[in-house]
């Protein structure tokens, strides 16, 4: 099968029958070997390097807007003037916005009772809500005090990591046995086999962990593996030159970073990752912090990894759970708008600045991450 073209794949053109299943997967989607096997996209594709004069493209798709309000400055202009708001200006700002995202710690009460007689499940990004965000993506730890909340986290309630990167690395970063871990925005999803029957979930296969240990495996994306490695050494290939890029490869999905590209060259980055994207339309683009997010056009993201995840541990269909998710980025309001839907679980967007999300809660960064987890654990033990 060409990946490239535009037939018989796990893409969006299709409808998804409802009957199907409940999460909305494409049966297309399993028409593969889900072990072992890969399909090749062709033949490695090397763009020739251009240095685009103009930047056209990113700046009528949004791209390049959207790369700088990722990382919105603490200046504004007005009518032409630079004013830097004062702190005072930045406190109440963010003030207001909590009014309508209420911190999740002084909301712990109202939580807590949303909480009374059901079965609480945990869902957590990673950068940005577990470790702080630091310029360096392989130096992103998670504080020892972290992880030992999130440990006491996951022997109290079912918990699930859910992180743009892929699954082996953020398995390596968190380091706990016992969890989900749904890499690649979801579309590598691993989970304790006690919790996921196959009678309970058809669509998950067994395999062995790292350890050795059987556990229960779902790759939607599957086919798409050797594509992402293409378009990851393209990438890698084409931003050599620009001083700062950093590529990686998450193997269903591929980030290009610009955190450490200046400003005056996001446009040069930009216009590369179009310009290589213009051969692979089954893949698409998402903007995360200071990073351009490439991934493969099916219907599967961080909020179908709930869905995914409440459904293996037999929850899906139950009034009596309320999952709790806590994410900072684009990629998590997936997560927040199913849990928004329905009013059926909370979302806790983790942000110090204000900014619109499908989130109910807030809470500003990692320590108050830290300490909602610590306090669901006293409040379980009570
Ligand atoms: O879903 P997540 O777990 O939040 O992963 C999203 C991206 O996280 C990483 O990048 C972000 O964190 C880096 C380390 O703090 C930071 O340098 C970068 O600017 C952020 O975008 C990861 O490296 C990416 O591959 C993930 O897509």
């Amino acid at each position: 099968m060409d990946l490239k073209s535009n037939h018989s794949s796990p893409v969006l053109t299709d409808p998804i029958p409802i009957s199907k299943s409940r999460l909305g997967i494409h049966s297309n989607m399993f028409s593969y070997p889900q072990s072992g096997g890969s399909l090749s996209s062709g033949k490695y594709k090397m763009t020739p390097r251009k240095k685009p004069a103009k930047f056209d493209d990113v700046r009528s798709n949004g791209w390049l807007d959207a790369m700088k309000s990722s990382s919105p400055p603490r200046k504004k202009l007005i009518k032409g003037f630079n004013i830097e708001f004062s702190a005072d200006d930045i406190d109440n700002a963010y003030n207001s916005w909590m009014i309508k995202y209420p911190s999740a710690l002084k909301s712990f009460e109202q939580i807590s009772k949303r909480a009374k007689n059901k079965k609480i499940v945990v869902f957590l990004d990673y950068d940005g809500t577990l470790s702080p965000i630091v310029d360096d993506p392989d130096q992103a730890f998670m504080s020892d005090d972290m992880r030992s909340a999130v440990s006491n986290v996951a022997k109290c309630f079912p918990t699930a990591i859910i992180s743009g990167r892929s699954r082996d690395k953020v398995y390596d970063l968190v380091g706990l046995t016992e969890l989900f871990y749904a890499g690649s925005h979801g579309m590598d999803i691993i989970g304790p086999v006690n919790h996921t029957e196959s009678d309970v979930h058809p669509n998950s296969i067994r395999s062995n962990d790292q350890q050795g240990k059987e556990v229960s495996l779902f790759n939607p994306a599957r086919e798409f593996i050797p594509m992402i490695d293409e378009v990851f050494k393209t990438l890698v290939e084409n931003t050599k030159d620009i001083s700062g890029a950093k590529v990686e490869n998450h193997k269903f999905c591929a980030s290009v970073h610009y955190r450490n590209v200046e400003e005056k060259n996001w446009p040069t980055i930009a216009q590369c990752v179009h310009d290589i994207l213009k051969d692979y339309p089954r893949l698409r683009l998402t903007h995360g912090r200071k990073v351009l997010e490439i991934r493969p056009v099916i219907e599967w993201n961080k909020g179908k990894a709930v869905e995914f995840v409440l459904e293996s541990l037999g929850l899906s269909e139950t009034d009596d759970v309320l999952p709790i998710y806590i994410g900072d980025d684009k990629t998590d309001e997936d997560a927040f708008k199913v849990l928004r839907e329905g009013d059926r679980g909370c979302g806790i967007l983790v942000s110090s600045v204000p900014k619109e999300s499908n989130a109910i809660f807030s809470v500003r960064d990692p320590s108050e991450v830290k300490i909602f987890l610590d306090t669901l654990v006293e409040m379980e033990e009570a």
